[in-house]
């Protein structure tokens, strides 16, 4: 069977990065990012996002390896690679008495892109700010001035748009709302990748994950294999009459009974041919243990995560 592979939008081969004063920040990074996906770079503190984000966007220098953004490299093709890349930064740094329209005009301007009513229409649009389009800065919610900056990022037309940690320091229903944002972004093909230090952000929006610590990426996985890879599954049986301890005859399962012993947790791997569900409920039931209730339980990213980030310590 053949496939037709598109090239990938941004490429980063054997990427490092030493600041000045010695302190390697990245090690041989290597990621390929498709068209239209929503990729989340996740990391704790220091990790190295933002200097990825920064050498892409070319606002570092490399020391190491090439990052080309659909096929111009950022070095010697920087015009060009800038021109396909949004960046929404966490704060809104403009004059707070222009109007949402003028803003992002002017952004698109930056860029040298003539000026086009229409596409700035419907960027407004898409982000449902063309009601406030005469309104002030100054004059809009939280969530509002968020979706601004998202909107000056799109008026220059790029493909691919960096959001980096794009509800650090808001409320939860702000965050929920940028989940939102982000979700209908997909719907118009514009290639996102975030940044973020919460695991159920990158859970919420991405469609594949890169888990980056110390400098390296780690990991990089569909979300949607890694739950599946990594995790475990976890069986709760609420048993009928609590027991003292786990009856022998079911020693060769990973079984844990809770301190009360009103309920037992069977863990097993959801990858694996025979999950022993089946041979379990039969050896409970001819050792006479009945439940009432039974619940399962997949790991969250979380516990993959900081499973991960303690192996490479
Ligand atoms: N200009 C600089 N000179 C020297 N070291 C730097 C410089 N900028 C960043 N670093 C160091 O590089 C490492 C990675 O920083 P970076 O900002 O990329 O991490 P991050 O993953 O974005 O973290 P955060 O989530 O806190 O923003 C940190 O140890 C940081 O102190």
């Amino acid at each position: 069977m053949s496939s037709v592979q598109t090239p990938p939008i941004l490429s980063i081969q054997g990427v490092s990065k030493t600041y000045e004063g010695g302190f390697q920040a990245l090690h041989t990074v290597d990621l390929d990012i498709k068209k239209g996906e929503i990729f989340a770079l996740l990391g704790p503190n220091g990790a190295g996002k933002t200097t990825l984000i920064s050498l892409i966007c070319g606002l570092a220098r490399l020391s190491e390896g090439t990052i080309t953004v659909d096929g111009h490299d950022v070095v010697k093709d920087y015009r060009a690679a800038r021109a396909k890349i949004g960046l929404v930064p966490q704060e809104l740094t403009t004059d707070a008495f222009e109007t949402v329209h003028n803003t992002v005009s002017f952004s698109r301007g930056l860029f040298g892109k003539p000026k086009d009513p229409a596409v700035v229409e419907r960027v407004l649009k898409s982000l449902t700010l063309w009601e406030k389009r005469d309104s002030q800065l100054r004059q809009l919610s939280g969530g509002m001035k968020r979706r601004v900056l998202i909107a000056k990022a799109l008026a220059h037309e790029p493909d691919i748009l960096f959001l980096d940690e794009p509800t650090a320091g808001v409320d939860v229903s702000l965050r929920r709302e940028m989940w939102a944002v982000v979700g209908d972004l997909r719907k118009t093909g514009v290639t996102v990748i975030l940044t973020t230090h919460y695991i159920e952000e990158a859970e919420m929006m991405a469609d594949r994950i890169g888990v980056i610590a110390g400098g390296k990426l780690i990991l990089v996985e569909d979300k949607a294999e890694l739950m599946q890879k990594l995790g475990h599954k976890e069986l709760t049986l609420v048993l009928q009459e609590p027991l003292t301890t786990i009856p022998p005859a079911l020693s060769e399962f990973d079984l844990a009974l809770s301190e009360d012993g009103q309920s037992l947790t069977y863990s097993y791997d959801t990858r694996a041919e025979r999950t022993g569900i089946g041979s379990l409920m039969r050896l409970l039931a001819e050792n006479g243990v009945r439940f009432k209730d039974i619940a399962t339980k997949q790991s969250t990213l979380e516990e993959i995560f900081v499973g991960l980030v303690e192996e490479t310590r």
